[in-house]
């Protein structure tokens, strides 16, 4: 999806570039299905906080994990982006080597939302289970 102005020069003023920053995650929320996954997951983190009553800083801890994720799936969807632009359809071993890169860091993010799940909800979940 294109963004819907043809403006080629530098944003004028701070409305222009916030108009067009939002117009970025707009793009990035339309057409990326792992970002809608994504979006689906912190959702229903977001349900089992309120459910588990987690306290203030586990919601310090879910906020930046989420937001942390998204930020490493919009910047692995730009890479992807990048190197679609320069080298088309043709297979390319740098392109390769760039993506997978790119894929390793959306993994390893995935990985530190996961510590901070447990943290989070690893000793209510716990205790939950003994109260049973
Ligand atoms: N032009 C290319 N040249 C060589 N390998 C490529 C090229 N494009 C993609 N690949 C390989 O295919 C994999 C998937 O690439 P693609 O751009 O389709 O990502 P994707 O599966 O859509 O990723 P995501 O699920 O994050 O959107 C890359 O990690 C890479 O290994």
């Amino acid at each position: 999806m294109a963004l819907p102005d043809k403006q080629v020069g530098k944003n004028k003023h701070f409305i222009q570039s916030a108009r067009h920053a939002l117009d970025g995650l707009k793009v990035f929320f339309v057409d990326e299905n792992n970002f809608k996954r994504e979006f689906l997951s912190a959702t229903l983190v977001i349900v089992a906080g309120v459910v588990l009553q987690v306290s203030a800083f586990s919601w310090f801890v879910l906020v930046l994990a989420i937001l942390l994720v998204f930020l490493g799936e919009l910047l692995n969807t730009i890479v992807e982006n990048v190197v679609d632009f320069i080298v088309g359809d043709q297979y390319d071993a740098r392109a390769k080597k760039i993506k997978d890169m790119s894929a390793g860091a959306v993994l390893i993010v995935s990985l530190i939302a996961v510590v901070a799940g447990i943290y989070v909800f690893g000793p209510p979940l716990l205790a939950l289970f003994r109260s049973w």
